[in-house]
Parts: C-alpha cells; sequence; structure tokens
C-alpha cells in the first residue's frame, strides 16, 4: 500500500544542536500512530517538519507524494493539524468558519456539528475573536475544523491537554467514529487515553525513532 507519509534519512539542526539525528518513518493509509517519547525528544519538529513548517537540514520528507516544502498548499489540503498551543488567530468565529469553508470546501454546517458533539455551542460565538475562547474552547473548535475537513491524515500534538474530563470522551468517541480510510499521527504522553485508538506505537528520544511497533 502506498505510504501517505515517507521521512527518509532526515536530520534538522536548531543553532548547531541536532534535533532529529537520521530520522526514517514511513506511515500507510490506516495507520494511527501513537507518537511517544520524553519533553524535547523531537516529537513535534518531526510532525511540524512534516507539515512543511521547517526545512530539514539532510534527507527527505514526502506527503502523498508531495515535497511538504514546494508543495505546502498541496500538502496541507490532505492533512489537518491540531497544534499544541492554539494559534493566536485574530478573526472571528464566523470569519474564521467563512475562512476554512473557502479556504478547504469544508461546509460550516459540518464544523458546527462536529462542534457539536462536543457540546461547544459554536453559533453562540460567531461573533467572538478566536483567541478571546477559553483554551478548551479553542481546542474543542479546532478538533471541530480538522474532523469536518475529512483529511486523510490528522495530526494530533497532545491535542487534549486543555480538554476537561467530558470533552475528552467525546473528542475519543468522534475520533473513532471516523468513518472514512486515513491515518492519525497523535503525540501523547498517556498512551493509555488512546488505546483502542492507536495500532502502532512510535517511540523517540534524542532526536531517534528508538521503537516502532504493532500496539
Ligand atoms: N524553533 C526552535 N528553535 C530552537 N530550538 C527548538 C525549536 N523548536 C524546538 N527546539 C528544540 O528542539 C528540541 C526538540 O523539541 P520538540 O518540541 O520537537 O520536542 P518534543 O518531543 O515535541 O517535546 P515535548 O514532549 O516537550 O512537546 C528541544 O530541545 C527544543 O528546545
Amino acid at each position: 500500500m502506498k505510504n501517505i507519509v515517507e521521512v527518509r534519512n532526515v536530520t534538522k539542526k536548531f543553532m548547531g544542536a541536532k534535533v532529529l539525528d537520521d530520522v526514517s518513518l514511513q506511515i500507510r493509509l490506516g495507520d494511527k500512530v501513537a507518537m511517544m517519547g520524553p519533553n524535547g525528544a523531537g516529537k513535534t519538529t518531526l510532525v511540524r517538519s512534516i507539515l512543511g513548517f521547517y526545512h530539514v537540514d539532510s534527507g527527505s520528507i514526502r506527503v502523498e507524494g508531495y515535497d511538504p516544502i514546494v508543495a505546502r498548499v498541496d500538502v496541507l489540503r490532505h492533512i489537518s493539524f491540531i497544534p499544541q498551543l492554539p494559534p493566536p488567530v485574530k478573526l472571528n468565529i464566523s470569519e474564521l468558519l467563512t475562512y476554512v469553508e473557502r479556504s478547504t470546501g469544508t461546509a460550516k454546517e459540518e464544523i458546527v456539528s462536529q462542534a457539536d458533539a462536543m457540546e461547544l455551542d459554536v453559533e453562540k460565538h460567531m461573533a467572538k475573536p478566536f483567541f478571546k475562547l477559553s483554551g478548551g474552547m479553542k481546542q474543542k473548535l479546532l478538533i471541530a475544523i480538522a474532523l469536518a475537513k475529512k483529511s486523510r491524515l490528522l495530526v494530533f500534538d497532545e491535542p487534549t491537554a486543555n480538554l476537561d474530563p467530558k470533552a475528552r470522551d467525546h473528542f475519543y468517541r468522534l475520533l473513532s467514529s471516523i468513518d472514512y480510510d486515513h491515518s492519525t499521527i497523535f503525540i501523547t504522553h498517556r498512551v493509555e487515553e488512546i488505546e483502542g485508538l492507536a495500532n502502532r506505537k512510535v517511540y523517540m528520544d534524542l532526536g531517534k525513532v528508538m521503537e516502532d511497533e504493532p500496539i
């Protein structure tokens, strides 16, 4: 089966220090990867490189066959990314949903319905700037957009840190009910929480993939 993500011998340095050290990783359609490892292991740097946010120093990355730096728009069309910290978006919710609808073709109603499933009433907050939502509300809205977009690759960087226990349950239920072919990279320190949602564990340390095994 074709790889959605192909990382080959990637090295990335920040200020001379190797943060990714000859990393290779292939992700096939259907892989649900729990990416684990201690703070500073390089997990976020790896997923941000996959998303084309960073130039790597050596090696290559392809997403659905595209170079994520050269073909940024094509790559991001296939991916939904939920970062560790929500970005400081100044648009209000209505403007944000219009932007998402125009740039990705994702219907606003679908986002509202996904948010509803996490008990976030989007309609009530349409005029509010995104950055004024609470941390958990921002996270719910980003998750709702990601799920509504129906991306083939979903990348979550510790997405539940700001969610209350009930919202976490709703989120995991939504994830397990995705009914189309997709892959997931789920950076987490709490693998027990995503039991049943992951079928592969990748453990990183010191910028290297130390373990890569099925769950
Ligand atoms: N933009 C940057 N500039 C300089 N150094 C960076 C940058 N981003 C990350 N680093 C460094 O790279 C190393 C790996 O960071 P990274 O965020 O990838 O780790 P992580 O495994 O995701 O950690 P955590 O579990 O704490 O989120 C750390 O030493 C960090 O300080």
